[in-house]
């Protein structure tokens, strides 16, 4: 009989960062069951409905400690989400040690992985004579450009946003400083500072895994592959195992209207419906809100639209479930004209079951990368709407890069106009462009499932991770 591999899994909180982590590690006691795997999972007050219904599919061979909630008012209010994650696992890192303590007396932990907001807790491998992974649920590219920025930040000395010219990661698109990540926008802030301090910690790490796959990032994970290289000559080993994204969808409060798009999804033409979601808590102001909506009855396109209450309203909270029906900012009279073409769900939709409908023919999206891969997955042409994060980035490979979307938000704070939401719209769901991109999805749908066959790049990334870890004997 094969002996017991004993892991633990360290996520971070907040819906998108939670559940790739878990799926990988679903993969992974599924294709190799000889694992035991512990998840030790930190929180932040109580979650809201969507991760709380995600929790409950954690199936019974992955163990699970929660541990305590972070107090909300132990944070600054108003922060970025990214720092309110990231702080809420620092301030979890002496109960995530208890917990890897008290595992590890039992069966020694042949490795800790971590998710890249929970990457101090990797620190404690070496106590534990443990290998340490960083589990990284973004792009290659993104990861390439986390390792460039320690060297960009020696010898660059002004904002990167002021930069002349576009950086130019190998194997990548060229991107203006512009459209950096979010933690980047003010060298002085925390948020970059522990962003550069996560960077330089990924040379140490044992390795790290990446929700991407060979035929989508070819150049970017080549390049990492071969040049990943620190001054002092320690090498990144970087293991795509993408993509990774949920198998069914999770349902929140209303799952009754969430099944009812369903049906409503089934009884519209092929390719004739945009999905509009700007993922698991990004919201528009009120006036983009109102464009929005005049935008989408402009176009004339059926659309699937998830609302939620605006920024700038007192009830947006990313990391709560809102409390007033978004519906109501709506213009007035838009539902009752637009209800033969289109559907207004408030807050939440299966979006993985969303997007799987033949009727759903194009995915007005903020360029998260879970809903990025969801939608390479089905095939879906996207209209890049990035809204913060690491999302223009996104934006620009998709666009520039792999030309499977046409961007339509470029700036921070402007405002984008019905007309031009219009066109663009009309220009993916009917137009010549449209049908180029919509061919240019296919070819990633039909990679991304290749790298998920047995004999496929990602799976015979794990199973090549996997016998590593089967074999390893403690350093
Ligand atoms: O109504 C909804 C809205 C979202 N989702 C799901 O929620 C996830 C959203 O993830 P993502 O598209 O990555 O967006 P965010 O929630 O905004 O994700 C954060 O985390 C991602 C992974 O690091 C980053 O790429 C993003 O920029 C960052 O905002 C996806 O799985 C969706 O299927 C639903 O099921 N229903």
């Amino acid at each position: 009989m094969a002996k017991t591999t004993h892991i633990a899994v360290i996520p971070s909180p907040g819906f998108s960062h939670l559940v790739p982590i878990l799926e990988f590690t679903k993969r992974l006691v599924t294709n190799h069951p000889n694992f035991h795997i512990t998840c030790i999972i930190p929180s932040l007050g109580s979650p809201p409905n969507s991760s709380k219904s995600y929790l409950q599919t954690i199936p019974p061979n992955i163990n699970s400690i929660f541990l305590p909630p972070i107090n909300k008012h132990d944070l600054p209010q108003g922060a970025y989400p990214g720092v309110i994650i990231q702080l809420t696992v620092t301030l979890s890192l002496p109960s995530i040690h208890q917990a890897l303590k008290s595992l590890n007396s039992k069966a020694p932990l042949v490795a800790l992985i971590a998710d890249s907001f929970a990457f101090e807790a990797l620190d404690f491998a070496k106590e534990f004579n443990s290998l340490s992974y960083l589990y990284f649920p973004s792009s290659a590219m993104n990861l390439s450009l986390s390792l460039h920025l320690v060297k960009l930040d020696e010898e660059v000395s002004c904002e990167y946003k002021d930069l002349q010219e576009p950086i130019k990661l190998q194997g990548c698109v060229p991107i203006h400083g512009r459209d950096l990540p979010a933690p980047t926008k003010m060298r002085s802030n925390d948020a970059y500072k522990k962003f550069l301090q996560r960077a330089k910690s990924m040379y140490f790490f044992d390795g790290i895994l990446c929700n991407s796959f060979l035929e989508l990032e070819s150049g970017a994970i080549k390049a990492l592959e071969e040049k990943g290289h620190h001054e002092n000559g320690k090498k990144i080993s970087i293991f795509p195992v993408g993509p990774i994204t949920q198998k069914g969808s999770s349902a929140s409060s209303n799952d009754v209207d969430e099944f009812e798009c369903l049906k409503w999804l089934k009884n519209q033409p092929q390719n004739s419906v945009l999905y509009v979601s700007f993922g698991s808590g990004g919201t528009l102001s009120l006036r983009q809100i109102n464009e929005l909506a005049y935008g989408l009855e402009l176009s004339d396109q059926r659309f699937l639209w998830v609302l939620r209450a605006p920024s700038d309203s007192v009830s947006a909270d990313y990391f709560e479930d809102a409390n007033v029906d978004p519906l109501k900012f709506l213009p007035k009279g838009f539902l009752e004209r637009t209800k033969e073409k289109g559907l207004v769900l408030a807050s939440w939709a299966p979006q993985v079951e969303v997007l799987k409908q033949s009727s759903v023919g194009g995915f007005l999206s903020h360029c998260g990368w879970n809903s990025i891969l969801e939608s390479i997955q089905e095939g879906v042409p996207i209209v890049a709407w990035p809204l913060f994060a690491e999302q223009a980035m996104n934006a620009v490979m998709l666009s520039d890069g792999l030309e499977v979307a046409i961007r339509l938000k470029f700036e921070d704070d402007e405002i984008v106009e019905k007309e031009k939401i219009a066109k663009v719209v009309k220009c993916l769901m009917e137009g010549e462009e449209g049908k180029g991109i919509r061919e240019r999805m296919k070819v990633l749908k039909d990679g991304a499932a290749k790298a998920l066959k047995d004999d496929g790049s990602s799976i015979q990334t794990l199973s090549y991770l996997a016998n590593q870890w089967e074999n390893f004997g403690g350093i």
